[in-house]
């Protein structure tokens, strides 16, 4: 009793934690308590990269706490294509930002993974390393050490490439022996045509975005799926049964860390952490564990600074505001929330046949499904995504205004010459709901979904507390279009989209629909001449359609200065010791594409970092 099923993962806090009495103070760990040299707050995407490596010294013990339940089991996390079902279930911590004052007053839901594996096990499986830009700007930023020669090794160690024969790529630019299954895919015939219009238009074609030549151009993605067809989490891939039975490493699932836990200290030293507190239920029992070596925090760019500000290390006039004792004043924490905007989707109708919407009639599905069941094949095993590209707003040979007209005059903020700032993401099918699970159109008409993110916000937010609890969500104000250039560089993509989907030979692939009304009907970019639409109108619809892409970062920045960065280099909380964080909410400034793998190799690098196999 009290072990899953799976035999490998614990989810009863008495079998490796220790009881705390109701009523007493327990907020200082205990000699007899339970003990680990490692405590990894947080089984998600770098929690569990971390344990893995952390663990593979059979004379340290590791213990994984992960709020949410084991990855085992989760049908739709598994199959690529399901992961849309995902949204606003028991595995999705179902965030919402504040009210968006340049988003007409929308509050924007935002998906986070609540299992082992974390988002790397719900999220939309693109593959990406971001520009090698983005980690010689993070040095320049203050990321010591974190340069892309850096960094590329640990991409390299963290991936096991497949080139798949019918979308061959050159794998010379990838790892061949990480734990991470990547791959290439064949993709539809309408995702292909969307890359020819792009090259038709000036932009140049890629078959990989991971080569030395940067990430600028049109092209198929890269996903993380497995030779079975299966999603590959940071949990599949890193914690498979062998390294799950390893005596030295625990697992607990349904474990929800509340507080961070301090020991004294000499007058004047930095206060160590030495433990947590948790619980399963905000009703308690509560339980304790100790770090003999280390706390690290893995909880990703909402929790961590949720959880440091809730243990006392955050603004300290915001810690007294909820009564909390402040054990750390770190003004950085929680600042900085640098998240991707996605101008909502455009979507075009498609002629019947081309698209992955023929899923949405329920004998198509089914025969997916059980196809997939039984081979692993078929197009429940493909991500959502199939192709993308990455430009940038200033190059003046791009189609980014009306013919005859100059293009508007914007700031490119990309992290260098070689990146991008925008990206442009195709998906055969239709999307209509994005951030909430994907509403499904009639069975007989099908569309593709087009969108363009802005990669390089000037508008930045923050993440607050609520109420000194864990348990209540934070507040998420992310600032979405607070900058006007961030308005401006975000109509250049739509423009392009517009564009794209008028250049052959894509756009013979959609039908026309008789005129709808704005705002109403989904279809609405099929009717948009670019040559006659206004910034006014485009603007309007961007306020009404902009969602999340799920890529918040910077919430606990890494730096040298104390006094602008919350981690320094090494990703040790500045003033405070045996205490790290390792996830999405060290990156020093956001990177130019998707953050998953960023995350992966970070912790790879952290791991090697905290062992002392590499020094800053
Ligand atoms: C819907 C969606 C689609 C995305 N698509 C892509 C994509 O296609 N490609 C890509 O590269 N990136 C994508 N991303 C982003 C990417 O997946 C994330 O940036 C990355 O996985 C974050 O990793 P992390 O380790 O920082 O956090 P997470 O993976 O979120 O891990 C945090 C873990 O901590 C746990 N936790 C939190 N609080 C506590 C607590 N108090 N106690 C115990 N455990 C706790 C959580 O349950 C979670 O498991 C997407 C994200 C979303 C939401």
């Amino acid at each position: 009793m009290g072990i899953t099923s799976s035999k490998t993962t614990v989810d009863e806090p008495e079998l490796y934690a220790t009881p705390l009495p109701s009523g007493a103070p327990n907020d200082k760990p205990q000699a007899d308590w339970k003990s680990y040299d490692y405590v990894v707050v947080g089984g998600g995407t770098a929690g569990c990269v971390l344990a893995s490596r952390l663990s593979e010294d059979p004379d340290v013990s590791v213990l994984i706490l992960e709020a949410g339940p084991s990855h085992e089991g989760q049908l739709m996390s598994r199959m690529p294509l399901g992961f849309s079902k995902l949204l606003q279930g028991d595995c999705d911590w179902d965030y919402e930002t504040t009210s968006q004052p340049n988003l007409e007053g929308r509050s924007l839901s935002w998906a986070r993974g609540k299992m082992l594996g974390g988002t790397s096990g719900l999220n939309a499986l693109v593959y990406h390393r971001s520009s090698p830009d983005d980690f010689d700007n993070w040095v320049r930023r203050g990321g010591e050490g974190w340069g892309y020669e850096a960094m590329r090794r640990y991409f390299d160690k963290s991936e096991r490439v497949v080139s798949d024969p019918q979308a061959p790529i050159d794998t010379s630019h990838h790892g061949l022996s990480g734990l991470w299954k990547v791959r290439s895919f064949p993709i539809t015939t309408i995702s292909t045509r969307f890359i020819e219009a792009a090259e038709r238009v000036g932009i140049p074609r890629k078959t990989d975005f991971t080569t030395s030549e940067g990430t600028i151009g049109a092209g198929p993605c890269m996903t993380f799926i497995d030779e079975k067809g299966e999603r590959s989490s940071a949990a599949s891939a890193y914690l498979p049964p062998s390294v799950l039975r390893r005596p030295n490493l625990t697992v607990a699932v349904r474990a929800m860390v509340e507080q961070i836990l301090f020991t004294p200290v000499a007058d004047g030293a930095p206060p160590r952490a030495a433990g947590v507190r948790l619980a399963a239920r905000r009703s308690g029992p509560h339980f304790g564990v100790a770090a003999k070596r280390e706390v690290v925090l893995c909880a990703g760019a909402i929790a961590s600074p949720q959880l440091l500000m809730v243990s006392g290390i955050g603004p300290a006039e915001h810690l007294r505001k909820h009564r909390i004792e402040v054990v750390r004043d770190a003004p950085d924490v929680g600042q900085h929330l640098s998240e991707h905007v996605n101008s909502g989707s455009m979507i075009y109708r498609a002629k019947l046949g081309m698209t992955l919407d023929a899923l949405n009639r329920p004998l198509n599905a089914i025969s997916a499904l059980v196809r997939w069941l039984i081979t692993g094949g078929g197009p429940m095993s493909v991500p959502p995504t199939e192709a993308a590209i990455f430009v940038r707003s200033d190059d003046e040979s791009l189609p980014y205004a009306p013919k005859g007209r100059a293009p508007t005059q914007t700031v490119s903020r990309s992290s260098g010459p070689g990146a991008p700032d925008l990206e442009i993401v195709f998906c055969p099918m239709t999307i209509i709901r994005i951030n909430t699970g994907f509403l499904v159109p009639p069975s007989d008409v099908e569309g593709v979904t087009i969108g363009a993110i802005l990669l390089h916000p000037e508008s930045n937010g923050s993440i607050t507390l609520q109420s000194p609890s864990i348990w209540d969500k934070p507040l998420i104000d992310a600032q979405y279009l607070a900058s006007e250039n961030d308005v401006k560089v975000l109509l250049k993509g739509m423009r392009l989209t517009l564009r794209l989907a008028k250049t052959e030979p894509l756009a013979s692939c959609f039908q026309p629909i008789a005129r709808a009304k704005e705002g109403v009907d989904h279809y609405w970019a099929s009717n948009v001449d670019p040559d006659t639409v206004t910034d006014e109108e485009l603007e309007k619809l961007l306020r009404r359609n902009a969602q999340s892409a799920w890529h918040p970062t910077c919430t606990v920045r890494m730096g040298t200065d104390p006094a602008t960065s919350a981690v320094d280099p090494e990703l040790r909380v500045h003033g405070v010791q045996g205490l790290r964080v390792v996830d999405a909410s060290v990156f020093p400034a956001q990177v130019s594409g998707h953050t998953c793998a960023v995350v992966i190799a970070l912790a790879e690098r952290a791991a090697d970092l905290i062992t002392g196999k590499v020094t800053v």
